[in-house]
């Protein structure tokens, strides 16, 4: 098995006319991992359910392609082309009235590549109980329970679109881990829907960041993390490097300050920082996410 490449063409989705998702022209790569990231509204969870199959493009079109699935082929009421896409949301889309046990029966029928000895492992680790009624689950549960079902899908296409928000801390680790270890086992496309992004980023192979249904910008982590550059040391020597550059966050502790600019530092500001003793550092996810996807303006964007 191999992972789905995914093409969108003009993709244009609208509700009452007001559009969702306005002309969006994307390519993810195969056997990556993919963060969409975008504030809320942003059209992420319409995108994945358009991806799933789940809705009908109102323009354009979902193109999926590679794997044992051959040419290009359209989601949208294509049961073999769904069957080999495991979209999970926060929402569960679980029947509340089944037991664990069921649910799992059911994915293992659905799912062609399902791996069932890594659903029990993970249900373990979770603790999720198998023979409980999923209704009767805690909302940390039931989460634990889509991601279990995400991972042991083993769809050439995996998206978690918020999935686990009801996870607390170690129940989080816990998912980012099994999804590493499995994906380095089985590599496929998987699609991070999220807000958590400082949490996720280090997984994040690429990145798409939506803003009110475009797309602002895609790219792979390691050059939006080379877009800025984060300088910590003494307050006043971070300061005066800064001084004339476009500042998106701060942080201060005692006499020492971090700031995260943007854009390339020349050599001679490169000495000047190393001569002061402050360190040099890439840029953070988060913040350039916060810059990118806000709407107030900025001395460099003029927005
Ligand atoms: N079923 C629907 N009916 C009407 N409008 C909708 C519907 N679903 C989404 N929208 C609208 O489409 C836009 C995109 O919503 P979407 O849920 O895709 O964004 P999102 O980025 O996933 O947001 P969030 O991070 O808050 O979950 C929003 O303006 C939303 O109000």
């Amino acid at each position: 098995m191999s992972g789905l490449a995914v093409r969108t063409e003009n993709l244009s989705v609208r509700f009452g006319g007001v559009p969702a998702l306005d002309g969006l022209d994307l390519r993810l790569a195969p056997d990556k991992i993919h963060g969409l990231l975008g504030r809320n509204g942003s059209g992420k969870s319409t995108f994945v359910a358009t991806l799933a199959g789940f809705r009908k493009p109102d323009d354009g079109r979902v193109l999926l392609e590679g794997g044992e699935l051959g040419a290009a082929r359209e989601p949208y009421e294509d049961a073999v082309v769904t069957s080999r896409i495991c979209l999970i949301r926060e929402s569960g889309d679980l029947v509340g009235a089944a037991s664990v046990k069921h649910v799992l029966e059911l994915a293992a029928a659905l799912r062609p590549f399902w791996n069932h000895d890594l659903a029990r492992e993970l249900l373990d680790k979770f603790e999720v109980p198998v023979r409980q009624k999923v209704q009767k689950l805690s909302r940390g549960k039931k989460s634990a329970l889509g991601v279990v079902l995400g991972l042991a899908s083993r769809a050439p296409l995996t998206i978690f679109d918020e999935s686990y928000l009801g996870m607390d801390v170690p129940s989080r680790n816990l998912f980012y881990d099994a999804l590493l270890a499995d994906y380095a086992e089985v590599p496929r496309t998987i699609v991070l829907s999220t807000h958590l992004v400082s949490e996720v980023s280090t997984m994040l192979e690429e990145v798409v960041i939506l803003d009110r249904g475009r797309v602002v910008t895609q790219a792979p982590v390691d050059s939006l993390r080379g877009r800025g550059a984060s300088i910590v040391g003494p307050v006043a020597a971070v300061d005066e490097l800064t001084a004339d550059l476009t500042v998106l966050a701060e942080q201060r502790l005692g006499g020492t300050k971090s700031s995260t600019v943007l854009g390339d530092l020349d050599n001679g500001l490169l000495a000047r920082a190393r001569s002061a003793g402050l360190e040099i550092g890439p840029v953070g996810l988060q913040d350039l996410f916060v810059h990118l996807t806000d709407s107030t303006p900025t001395k460099e964007s003029g927005r």
